[in-house]
């Protein structure tokens, strides 16, 4: 992994009426990692997500995604920049009126024009990418599973090819198996296609499974990055318990346990 900043966030602030989430919230992610995003319930993991992506609006700070200040830039340059990333949000947040097919294809038909028959050539390239049959393609969301539904919310994030994957709680609601499954997939993807993944989760397992470096979130602050094995001494409580907890020894690889 090479250390050239894909996104820099300096001082962000997130207030809700007199409550702020984020209060000088500073980040660096580097382009080829997968970030792990974790903190307390509440603590702003899903806040800077949506920040990020341009969903929430915040009240100061600057943050540069690929060269480009995604608070200034204007909308025409800023929708080349976000053709750049996908998002994958919990429950993989698919339209329910399309197929999944028509779902992946979405943003390709909306944002590049890209004309019928090549996006869902490119529709079904994605859906097989992510484990799912191109059956899968003409059934609706609602007839997938909860596992399926978020393999073909991960395709929907693929659909423009992009360089940064952004993901909500992946692994949320999926049985241990499935969890397990999905954590490898995000790892295969991320190593074939050179993804930069910014990664929120509470899932001590996709961690361990998938992460190079971890953020944590806390006070309003990124309050320390590091890898795991870094986390595990960091003399903080939340973090302590957080990475030395009974599920952080569980959740290790049989190696390190023991
Ligand atoms: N649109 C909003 N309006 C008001 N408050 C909000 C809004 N969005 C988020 N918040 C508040 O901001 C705080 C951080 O929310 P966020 O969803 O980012 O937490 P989180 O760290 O992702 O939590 P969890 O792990 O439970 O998903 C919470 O107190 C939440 O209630």
């Amino acid at each position: 992994m090479n250390l050239e900043p894909i996104i820099t966030i300096r001082g962000l602030v997130n207030r809700f009426g007199t409550t702020a989430v984020h209060d000088g919230l500073d980040l660096d992610v580097f382009r080829g990692e997968v970030l792990g995003v974790v903190g307390a319930s509440g603590s702003g993991k899903s806040v800077l997500l949506r920040t990020i992506v341009g969903l929430q609006v915040p009240n100061a700070g600057h943050i540069s995604v690929l060269g480009t200040d995604v608070l200034t830039a204007d909308p025409e340059h800023l929708r080349t920049v976000q053709n750049r990333w996908g998002v994958m949000f919990q429950g993989g947040a698919l339209f329910s009126s399309l197929t999944v097919r028509e779902n992946v294809a979405a943003p390709m038909r909306e944002r590049l024009g890209v004309d019928a028959r090549t996006r869902n050539a490119l529709a079904d390239l994605r859906i097989a990418m992510v484990g799912l049959p191109v059956s899968a393609g003409d059934k609706s969301p609602s007839e997938l599973s909860g596992g399926m539904r978020k393999r073909a919310g991960l395709a929907r994030a693929l659909s423009l090819d992009p360089e940064i994957l952004f993901l909500d709680e992946p692994t949320a609601g999926l049985d241990p198996i499935g969890a397990t499954e999905f954590d490898e997939l995000i790892k295969a993807l991320q190593q074939a296609l050179g993804l930069t993944v910014f990664l929120v989760t509470h899932d001590l397992d996709t961690l361990h499974a998938t992460c190079d470096r971890i953020a944590v979130l806390a006070e309003r602050k990124v309050m320390v990055t590091g890898t795991m094995a870094e986390m595990r001494l960091v003399d903080q409580p939340w973090i302590h318990a957080y990475f030395n907890g009974p599920r952080a020894h569980a959740a290790q690889p049989m190696s390190v346990a023991t």
